[in-house]
């Protein structure tokens, strides 16, 4: 109720705010075809009082007010509209780059630092006194100089989006670097890109009638500003009423415009800022993905051809060992799972066998799919790449299934981008559809957003997205940690019954240790970063009784 009344509050602000700005905005289109004089002609008697012929007046020249405040809201509101375009685009392109492209951040950080720390009315005093105060240099040099400060908080949002689940994915599907750009990562700077922008349009506003009125302003062009320099620069202006019609209408006029402004941007910055916390709370509270069934078909041995392979892999952060050297093989068409306690490294580890780490973290070699992931492969001496086709030869499924799908896109859109390109859209629909339909879901939710499915459902989509090319090799980290029991074992059951389906190999990260035994052939126990154990199904019933017989519960 509280947030409705302020919505309301916002909203009532910002119609007052935009309605300012809008008969201003009229009035520099019609404005000028009323006045009846040019804005600089002199042909009124000076310090006229307003009349039918002057409807505000004449100043210390005999020039017509009227005319020289229509005119000048064209060119103060052109001027404002070019800054706000020029700076809005680049805080939002170069945020945009310094936040994705770790390659580019040091560069751009470093010039927007220093434009921060230079006084830039100084120096547009400078470029305006060297240039002559023209109307263009004014516009490139706010431009350039105003970009900084929302370039650097664009940039921090960038950061934090892009480690977002449903970016990975993006870039895990092969997503080029400005396509994410665009798709993913700009919908969600629009609310900070346009509260840049009026700010910047009434920043302008204020510096072209501020450098008028000190006189470096384009003496071409009428200019509010300049009104007032001149009504102030003439004593008469204050010895008699002329200060009513030469002083009063220009500064209402810089007052009106910058108030209409600061109102919307005020509006804009409240409203978003409750919006975007009321749209991460409803998304924090969806729920996640997958697995499994048992049937009987385990392989007799070990002895299948290895689908996951790791040699010496071992993973360090500035210096930690967070996974000490391990060697392991996942046979192709089994479902692995692999348990630990928290903090033991089975995310690290999933991400390592998935390529997710920085090379500089991973040491040995990983091949999935007999693909290289890290190390050198066969014959192969070079060392940059991964050979493995992420969502081809192997689908990664994230912990939260709501933070894994964008949600500004619809669930469809987030489908095609998965499916290559080479197809036509209906194509690409049907596949889509085929693949919701495969995990009992309507294909009606391709239309969608994520925050319209239930945790289930999404849990459903994330697991019909991850088979959808039916990579041999699918990675699950712990998909269904934040659904119900019962809906637990449900997407559980399905997601195993699908990679059985479609001969596929599961490495399954749960700490849920029944449905570990329920499902998997094999049990990989991984404790503070050691792999401390490998058994089958059968061992490790076994060693579970030795455990319990002997009130240990500990997996080493
Ligand atoms: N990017 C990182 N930088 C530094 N340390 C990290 C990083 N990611 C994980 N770690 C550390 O690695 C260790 C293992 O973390 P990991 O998330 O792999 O454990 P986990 O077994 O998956 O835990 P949980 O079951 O709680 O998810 C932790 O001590 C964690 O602090």
């Amino acid at each position: 109720m509280n947030r409705m009344k302020r919505l309301n509050r916002w909203n009532r602000l910002k119609i007052t705010g935009g309605a300012i700005v809008a008969l201003f905005i009229a009035t520099a289109i019609i404005g000028p075809s009323l006045a009846q004089f040019a804005p600089f002609a002199l042909e009124g008697e000076r310090f006229t009082i307003p009349s039918r012929v002057h409807w505000l007046g004449t100043n210390s020249l005999g020039q017509d007010i009227f005319s020289g405040i229509v005119h000048g809201a064209r060119i103060t509101l052109f001027i404002g509209l070019a800054v706000a375009l020029l700076s809005t685009f680049l805080s939002a392109l170069l945020g945009l780059l310094a936040g994705y492209s770790q390659r580019l951040d040091p560069l751009l950080n470093s010039l927007a630092n220093m434009l921060l720390v230079l006084p830039s009315l100084l120096l547009i005093l400078i470029v305006a006194s060297f240039t002559g105060g023209g109307m263009w240099q004014l516009i490139i040099t706010l431009g350039l100089l105003t970009w900084p400060g929302y370039m650097r908080l664009i940039r921090a949002s960038v950061l934090s989006l892009k480690e977002r689940e449903f970016v990975k994915s993006a870039q895990l599907f092969g997503g080029g670097t400005f396509y994410i750009l665009r798709k993913h990562l700009l919908p969600f700077l629009w609310p900070i890109l346009k509260t840049k922008f009026i700010l910047s349009f009434r920043q302008a506003v204020i510096m072209e009638a501020s450098l008028s009125f000190i006189g470096v302003g384009d003496p071409n062009r009428p200019s509010w500003g300049k009104m007032l320099q001149q009504a102030f620069g003439t004593s008469e202006t204050w010895m008699t009423d002329a200060w009513q019609w030469t002083v009063l209408p220009p500064t209402m006029a810089i007052l009106l415009i910058t108030l209409g402004l600061a109102l919307m941007g005020e509006a804009d910055v409240a409203s978003a800022s409750s919006e975007r916390i009321v749209a991460e709370k409803a998304i924090a509270h969806k729920p996640k993905p997958v697995l499994s069934k048992k049937t009987a078909d385990t392989p007799d041995s070990w002895a299948s051809q290895a689908v996951i392979a790791a040699d010496d892999l071992c993973v360090t952060y500035a210096g930690e060992v967070i996974i000490e050297p391990l060697s392991l093989s996942v046979e192709s068409g089994t479902v692995t799972a692999l348990i630990g306690q928290s903090g033991s490294g089975k995310t690290t580890l999933a991400r390592a066998l998935y390529g997710l780490l920085p090379h500089a973290a991973v040491q040995g070699s990983v091949h999935i799919n007999g693909k290289r992931v890290y190390g050198w492969g066969q014959g192969d001496k070079s060392e940059a790449g991964i050979g493995m086709r992420r969502w081809v030869d192997a689908a990664f499924i994230f912990q939260d299934s709501s933070s894994s799908f964008n949600p500004l896109l619809t669930v469809g859109q987030q489908f095609t981008e998965a499916i290559p390109d080479l197809i036509t859209k209906q194509e690409k629909r049907r596949i889509a559809a085929e693949a919701l339909r495969e995990v009992q879901l309507n294909e009606r939710l391709l239309e969608h957003y994520p925050h319209e499915l239930s945790g289930g459902m999404l849990s459903r989509a994330l697991i019909a997205l991850a088979l959808l090319n039916k990579p041999a090799v699918l990675i699950a980290d712990e998909p269904t940690a934040a659904l119900d029991p019962i809906l637990k074992r449900e997407i559980l059951e399905l997601m195993v019954e699908k990679v059985r389906e479609y001969g596929m190999t599961l490495l399954l990260i749960t700490h849920d240790i029944p449905a570990a035994v329920h499902t998997a052939d094999k049990i990989m126990v991984l404790h503070s970063g050691k792999m401390v154990k490998c058994l089958n199904k059968d061992e490790w019933i076994v060693w579970q009784g030795l455990v319990q017989e002997h009130k240990v519960w500990r997996f080493t």
